[in-house]
């Protein structure tokens, strides 16, 4: 696992030319452990599609000399298919590819780690069910032991805990908690502020642009939340583009 120092430099990006992410810079150091928080249509997912590479900046620069093999990236729920007829164990085993190469044979070492990472998650015996039998909350912990076997030293969850009991949250937070302690770089979309505060000594609030990237403590002040709340009331979606910063 390898992990880097990740630079945002004025990063903006835009759909059809309307902004999402907007004039956006700072530092994400290495092994730090920072929520992304922000009122729904923030730019926040986008933000995360842009570091990993998956969406290209409009402008401005995302600088990092990681390979796209260091990202491990949780997406939304909603836009993962569980209609795909594939077992919990082989979904896990996903997470091998960088052992194995895309075509690869999976090797017998990838099977055990994937059944101990399933038993982490506590998972043991759910090797053999197809991931569309699962509840929410099962199916989020054969994600979590899919990270697990990727070994990522960058990890970027979009809202891994909504619609998850607190028995799951607390299990999963427990391994955010140890990739943190072994120095790996995590980013989490959340919008649970209580959540936020008792476990991520870093914050970047967005609402397009930053209102505040810091200790979390710092930026979580009302007067903040207030700004991000009055910023979301304001945008319109029919804005046109935004002008090359001067
Ligand atoms: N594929 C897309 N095409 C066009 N517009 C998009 C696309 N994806 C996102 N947007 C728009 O970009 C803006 C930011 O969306 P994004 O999903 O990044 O916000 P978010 O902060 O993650 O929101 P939420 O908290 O609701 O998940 C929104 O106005 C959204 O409608």
């Amino acid at each position: 696992m390898s992990t880097a120092a990740i630079e945002l430099v004025d990063l903006t990006v835009a759909y059809e030319r309307h902004p999402a992410v907007h004039h956006v810079s700072g530092t994400i150091a290495a092994g730090s452990l920072i929520a992304i928080a922000g009122p729904n249509g923030a730019g926040k997912s986008s933000l995360l599609k842009a570091i990993i590479g998956e969406l290209r900046p409009t402008s401005g620069i995302v600088r990092h000399e990681l390979k796209r093999t260091d990202f491990g990236y949780l997406p939304q729920a909603a836009d993962i298919n569980r209609r795909f007829p594939i077992s919990v164990l082989d979904t896990v085993l996903l997470g091998s590819w960088r052992q194995t190469g895309a075509f690869g044979c999976v090797v017998p070492a990838a099977r055990n780690r994937a059944h101990k990472a399933l038993g982490v998650v506590g998972l043991e015996g759910f090797e053999g069910r197809s991931i569309g039998s699962l509840s929410a909350g099962q199916f989020q912990r054969v994600l979590f032991a899919r990270l697990l076997l990727q070994d990522a030293g960058v990890i970027l969850l979009d809202e891994p805990f909504t619609a998850i009991d607190a028995r799951t949250t607390r299990d999963l937070l427990d391994i955010v908690a140890r990739w943190h302690a072994e120095g790996r770089t995590v980013l989490a979309v959340l919008h649970d502020f209580e959540q936020i505060r008792a476990h991520f000594p870093q914050t970047l609030l967005l609402a397009r642009e930053t209102i505040g990237w810091g200790a979390t403590a710092d930026v979580m002040s009302p007067l903040n939340l207030g700004k991000a709340r009055a910023m979301a009331e304001r945008w319109d979606e029919s804005a046109g583009m935004c002008e090359p910063a001067a």
